[in-house]
C-alpha cells in the first residue's frame, strides 16, 4: 500500500503483519468505503451527535464516539466472510441540510436534523439489503434508527412485527416533550400508536437505582419486558436466554441497541452515566449471539461512547469488541441475495 493510499484510509489504519501470510488481516485492511451498488454486507454508519445527551442534562462528548470506535476497530483481527463497509457519518455533506430546506434549520446540525439524516441513511442501507450497525453517539440514535427502520418496514406488503432489544441500565422512556437521549423508546411507543403497530420492547440490565418509580410504572403500562442488572449475571444465562428467546418468538424483525452504560463502570467509564453494577461483557456477547442466531436482526447500534471520559480508551475497546462480535456473528450466517438473514444458521 502506498503512502498516499494509507492517508486516504482515514481512521482505517493499523498494524500490518507483513510476515504472517494472507490470513493475517485486520479490519483496517478489509473495511471499504461503501460503494454505490455494493453487494449486501454490514454497513457501519456513524452518528456523531450528543445533542440529546446535552438536552438530557448528561455529560457531553459522545459526538466523538464514532471516530474513536473506528480507530479502535481498525486494528482488530478480521475473520469476516462478509463485506464490511464504512458508510461514513451522518452530517457528511448532503445528510442533514435538506430537511425542510427553506426552514431556518436548513444546513444546521440540530438534534432533529441529525436524527432525520440518520433515519434516511438507515432506510437507504436497508433498502439496499445491508445490515447497518450504527456507531453512536448518544442514545438519541435509537429514535433515529427506529424512524429509518419503520420507513423501510412500511414498504412491505404486510408490515413485519418489529421488536427492540435494548441492553441498557435505563428504560429511556422519559416524557420530556423535546426528544433527548432519555426519551427514544417513549417516542417509539407513541409512533407505534400512530402507525397502529404494537410496541415491542425488551430491556436487559435495568438498574433499579437509576430509574425512578415513574419510569417503572411507564414500562409496566407499556408492557415492556425487562431484566434488572442483578438478574443479568453469568449464573442467570439460562433465564436470560429464555427472556430473549420468548421476546424473539413474538417478532419478525429485530432492532438491537447496546447502550454502553449497561456495562460495569469499571469496564465502561466512558459514558455519561457509568453503571455501579452493570452487565458483564461476556453476558452482553451471549445476548448478541442469541439475537443474531435468530435470523431476525435487521439493524443494530452501540450508543453513548464518550471518548472524553475514557482513560486509555477502555470503553472504546469494549465498544469496538461488541461491534466486532456483532459483525462476527452476522458473518457466520449464510447470505441471502438481498437481506439474507432469514436463512437457518450453518452451525
Ligand atoms: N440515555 C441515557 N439516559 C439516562 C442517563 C442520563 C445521563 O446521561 O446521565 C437517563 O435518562 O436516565
Ligand atoms: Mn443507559
Ligand atoms: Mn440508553
Amino acid at each position: 500500500m502506498s503512502h498516499k493510499d494509507e492517508e486516504d484510509r482515514g481512521p482505517w489504519q493499523g498494524r500490518i503483519d507483513v510476515h504472517e501470510g494472507p490470513r493475517a488481516l485486520r479490519w483496517h485492511q478489509c473495511v471499504t468505503m461503501l460503494p454505490p451498488q455494493a453487494s449486501p454486507g454490514i454497513a457501519l454508519l456513524g452518528f456523531p451527535c450528543d445533542l440529546g445527551v446535552r438536552r438530557n442534562h448528561g455529560r457531553a462528548g459522545a459526538a466523538a464516539g464514532p471516530a474513536a470506535l473506528r480507530r479502535t476497530l481498525a486494528n482488530l483481527a478480521w475473520h469476516g466472510a462478509r463485506p464490511v463497509y464504512d458508510a461514513g457519518d451522518v452530517g457528511d455533506v448532503g445528510d442533514v441540510g435538506d430537511v425542510g430546506a427553506s426552514t431556518p434549520d436548513a444546513g444546521e446540525k440540530t438534534l432533529e436534523t441529525m436524527q432525520a439524516g440518520y433515519a434516511r441513511r438507515i432506510t437507504a442501507l436497508l433498502d439496499a439489503g445491508h445490515v447497518p450497525i450504527g456507531l453512536g453517539g448518544g442514545h438519541e440514535i435509537a429514535w433515529a434508527a427506529w424512524q429509518g427502520l419503520a420507513a423501510h418496514a412500511a414498504r412491505e406488503p404486510h408490515p413485519p412485527r418489529i421488536g427492540i432489544l435494548n441492553v441498557d441500565a435505563h428504560f429511556d422512556l422519559r416524557t420530556a416533550p423535546a426528544g433527548n437521549s432519555g426519551t427514544p423508546f417513549r417516542q417509539i411507543a407513541e409512533d407505534c400508536g400512530v402507525r397502529d403497530w404494537n410496541f415491542r420492547y425488551c430491556v436487559l440490565g435495568i438498574a433499579e437505582a437509576a430509574n425512578t418509580a415513574a419510569l417503572f410504572d411507564r414500562a409496566r403500562a407499556l408492557g415492556v419486558a425487562f431484566r434488572l442488572d442483578e438478574e443479568m449475571g453469568a449464573r442467570d444465562l439460562d433465564a436470560i436466554d429464555s427472556t430473549v428467546r420468548d421476546f424473539l418468538a413474538g417478532i419478525d424483525w429485530l432492532y438491537l441497541t447496546l447502550c454502553l452504560d449497561a456495562l460495569p463502570g469499571a469496564c465502561a467509564p466512558g459514558v455519561s452515566a457509568p453503571a455501579t453494577i452493570g452487565v458483564e461483557p461476556a453476558v452482553v456477547e451471549a445476548v448478541i449471539r442469541i439475537a443474531v442466531a435468530s435470523g431476525k436482526l435487521r439493524l443494530a447500534d452501540v450508543a453513548e461512547l464518550n471518548p472524553s471520559l475514557d482513560p486509555n480508551g477502555r470503553t472504546a475497546r469494549l465498544a469496538a469488541r461488541l461491534v466486532w462480535r456483532l459483525a462476527r456473528e452476522i458473518a457466520r450466517r449464510p447470505c441471502d441475495v438481498r437481506s439474507g438473514l432469514h436463512l437457518p444458521a450453518r452451525d
